[in-house]
């Protein structure tokens, strides 16, 4: 270690001093909590993230500053790995050693036993770049990020504002500069470039029917998502943003947006949507989508990411059939345990697909799905995406054409993995993806709700004294501690037909959560009921 650097920390650290008695944790999300606490903890993310990229000599790390469908005033920080996935488990733990660590030399210190503990030649070349997305906060704890990389002699580029997808785009693109992985061009208009000429090839002939109509939570899908518009064919998808003010930070995730109309399962207040017109739901950072729409009832019908996954498995699951291509690509789906009972029973019994269930939060779902030629994954939130392994890729792009046919489902196929972003789950991508999807298969919103019946479900948040006591295990479906709460919940939900609960410890909130679905909306509420309250018992606050 140089005697610069320490300098240099010391009296940068001295600019961005953590508050007594706060304690911080990299968590599912990264560090989230409101945004006026997050100033040293972006600071210090900052050293991480040099170290991050000494270690793999200089490739290029992400930051993205954003709180995601958190309310206004908080704000966030992650740091994205080179191949622009989430950053590897095994570094969560440094991130929050740094952010607790004290301040002055107790942070310097903490810095150097990391750099040693991981053996990060500090001679090597570091680069980051970084985004935020829309909140009022973003712009200053930017600039205690630089700070960090400033003292660390990190080269870096501040990319300003961007959706989260975006900025794992621009990781991704990076790093596989000039190898045969070359992702894209790395800026933001390669983004939009890269998906917009994908979308018309994977849309061929087809055209959509109707409109579509896409809330932006207020959030930063709203600008970008006028601006992927502009390079998307005239004509092909009659697009209307909605709820896309970013001039008034206060209206993010505010009553709109996908995290609203999945939890209140309701349509925004302001939505004038009108029976069987097609609405999706960007959350604050446009990393998650789902779709809605009324029926002829105008009853509110949720198409969440489980819907995406099976209107994506079953539409993949052809073309890789039409393209002759089935013994040489494995595909399968991963779900989470808060995945409806009914879609996986759909993907099994009748796609008669692998299912494999994870941890709650994308970097387990994305793993798992790496195990596939072609793995899709999605939480029932709209967090998702799909991935095709290097072998697929081939496989697709080597196939001889044996008749005009084969051909085009070649090309639709092709255009489908460069639609799909594969860093991370995008919910622009994914939109245009479904009404891609959408338009092959000439359906309305009413066919893809057909394809099965959602068991009714619940989802409650209960606050107990200490969340940690509930310890899940079997992918967090079943509690392994306290001992003695899972057999109440089995002897509950074997009450019930078709009754399934479980309860977990929540990743980014105080709380646990407790999911259950029956058979029946009666029956699905008493089982929640009943296992709230052994929730409450055993963690009496
Ligand atoms: C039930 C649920 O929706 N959980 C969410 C939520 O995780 P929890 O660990 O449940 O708080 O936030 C994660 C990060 O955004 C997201 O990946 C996940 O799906
Ligand atoms: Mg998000």
């Amino acid at each position: 270690m140089s005697d610069v650097i320490p300098k240099a920390l010391l009296e940068a650290t001295a600019k961005h001093p953590k508050g007594k008695d706060l304690v911080f944790q990299y968590g599912t999300a990264g560090f989230r909590l409101k945004a006026n606490l997050l100033g040293s903890v972006v600071f210090r993310v900052g050293l991480l993230a040099a170290l991050r990229s000494r270690k793999f000599n200089g490739q290029t790390i992400g930051v993205m500053i954003t709180a995601s469908h958190n309310p206004p005033e908080d704000n966030g920080v992650k740091l994205v790995d080179p191949m622009g996935d989430m950053l590897e488990g095994t570094w969560e733990q440094y991130a929050t050693l740094l952010a607790n660590a004290g301040n002055d030399e107790a942070l310097v210190e903490a810095y150097e036993q990391v750099a040693e503990e991981l053996k990060v030649n500090l001679n090597a070349p570091a680069r980051v770049v970084f985004a935020r997305d829309t909140r009022a906060s973003g712009f200053t704890l930017a600039a205690a990020l630089v700070d960090g990389l400033k003292a660390l002699n990190v080269e870096y580029v501040d990319f300003k504002i961007l959706t989260t997808p975006q900025l794992h785009y621009l990781v991704r693109c990076i790093n596989t500069k000039g190898t045969h992985f070359e992702y894209g061009e790395p800026t933001e208009q390669g983004y939009y470039q890269k998906i917009a000429t994908a979308f018309k090839n994977a849309m061929a002939d087809k055209k959509p029917k109707g409109s579509v109509t896409v809330d932006c939570a207020n959030g930063v899908g709203g600008p970008k998502l006028h601006e992927m518009i502009k390079y998307l064919p005239p004509g092909m998808l009659d697009i209307r943003v909605v709820n896309d003010d970013v001039l008034k930070p206060e209206a993010l995730n505010v009553q709109c947006g996908a995290d609203f109309v999945k939890t209140q399962q309701r349509p925004p207040p302001s939505s004038k949507a009108a029976p069987h017109e097609r609405h999706a739901s960007l959350d604050g950072d446009a990393d998650r989508v789902v779709y809605y729409f009324l029926d002829r009832e105008s009853n509110f019908r949720l198409l969440d990411g489980d819907r995406i996954a099976t209107l994506a498995a079953g539409f993949l699951g052809n073309l890789v059939k039409l393209a002759d291509l089935s013994d040489e690509i494995t595909l399968g789906v991963v779900q989470t345990a808060y995945a409806n009972g009914a879609s996986t029973k759909y993907l099994t019994d009748v796609m008669k697909l692998p299912v494999v269930c994870t941890s709650t939060g994308v970097k387990h779902l994305h793993h798992a799905a790496q195990r596939f030629d072609i793995g899709i994954y999605f939480e029932a939130n709209g967090h998702g995406t799909v991935l095709f392994s290097p072998d697929a890729l081939k496989a697709i792009e080597t196939r001889q054409p044996k008749s005009p046919h084969h051909a085009s489902t070649l090309k639709i196929l092709t255009a489908v993995t460069n639609l799909i972003n594969q860093a991370v789950g995008d919910a622009i991508s994914d939109m245009l993806l479904a009404e891609v999807i959408l338009a092959h298969m000439e359906w309305k919103p009413e066919n893809w709700l057909a394809t099965y019946t959602d068991l009714p479900n619940r989802l409650v948040r209960v606050e107990v004294r200490d969340r940690t006591i509930f310890k899940a295990t079997d992918s967090e479906r079943r509690l392994e501690s306290p001992k003695g709460a899972q057999d109440e919940i089995d002897k509950l939900a074997g009450k019930f037909c078709l009754g399934r609960s479980f309860a977990r410890a929540s990743g980014t909130e105080d709380a646990v959560r407790v999911y259950a679905e029956a058979a029946t909306r009666g029956e699905c509420d008493e089982l929640a009921r009943g296992v709230v309250m052994v929730v409450q018992k055993y963690g009496a606050l």
